[in-house]
């Protein structure tokens, strides 16, 4: 195996400002065959490959070593597995795809205001409700390893694929956990973030594989592709 493989965001929010922030740095990436294609061209340099995917599937093959350099959300690494972080090296923020993960509770639990009174609230859903408290999310990993921290496991996972923050109006559950930026999709369903609630602050990172087994050759072309960006040796 020769090259080198640059997995980019195929769609969504930060497609088209990974290839801005690209060409901003002199590096022109095309795609030949159309915004169908999942193969990609790096103008002038023959070693990278690059390749269209969704920025979840680029977090979990970076993960896997099956990419040597991605682009993705920095929450997504964090998601896609509890060891994720030490898989790889996030080698340079890009200044773009800001967003935190965190925990919202309906604007009436007036007395909720920071994890602890959470707690609190588990234990009397336990109690008085006979029920557990139910959070909504696609961030389970995140969740898990910020409750287990926080000494709270009183509490069940409704896994949330789309429109988490309408799932306490509709009943389907409590609270939720969910990326924001403007904050407006929460208050449009009325709930608002704990005042210690940001468990992730994320933004869309230039990250290199841990676990890729390259050969020198493919060592030096990484290494240079990184100074090209601007990005310190992984
Ligand atoms: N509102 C937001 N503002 C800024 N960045 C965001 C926002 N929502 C998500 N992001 C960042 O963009 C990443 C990708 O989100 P996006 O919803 O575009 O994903 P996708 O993979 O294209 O879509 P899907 O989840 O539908 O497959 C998120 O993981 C996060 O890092
Ligand atoms: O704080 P805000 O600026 O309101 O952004 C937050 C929203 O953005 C993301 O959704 P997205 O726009 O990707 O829609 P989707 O969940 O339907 O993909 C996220 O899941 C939130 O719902």
């Amino acid at each position: 195996m020769t090259g080198i493989t640059l997995a980019v965001p195929s769609k969504g929010r930060l497609e088209e400002l990974t290839r801005e922030w690209f060409a901003a740095r002199g590096l022109t990436i095309s795609r030949p065959g159309g915004a169908r294609s999942y193969l990609g061209v790096m103008d002038g340099e023959p070693d990278v490959t690059v390749r269209f995917f969704p920025a979840s599937e680029i977090a979990r093959e970076l993960i896997r070593g099956n990419i040597d350099v991605g682009v993705t959300g920095r929450d997504l690494i964090h998601e896609t597995s509890e060891t994720g972080p030490d898989s790889v090296t996030f080698a340079l923020p890009m200044g773009f795809g800001h967003a935190d993960v965190v925990i919202a509770v309906p604007e009436a639990w007036i007395d909720v205001t920071h994890l602890h009174d959470l707690a609190d609230v588990a234990s009397d859903f336990r109690s008085r409700h006979k029920r557990w408290l139910r959070i909504a999310t696609k961030y389970i990993t995140i969740t898990r390893q910020h409750f287990a921290r926080a000494g709270i496991a009183e509490y069940r996972i409704v896994e949330s694929l789309g429109a988490t923050e309408a799932a306490p109006a509709s009943g389907a559950a409590d609270i939720v956990v969910d990326i924001t930026s403007t904050g407006s999709t929460l208050a449009a369903n009325g709930l608002r973030v704990l005042e210690d609630g940001v468990m992730l602050k994320s933004e869309a990172n230039l990250i290199v594989s841990r676990t890729a087994p390259w050969s020198d050759a493919q060592r030096a072309q990484v290494a240079n592709l990184l100074q090209k960006l601007g990005a310190a040796p992984a």
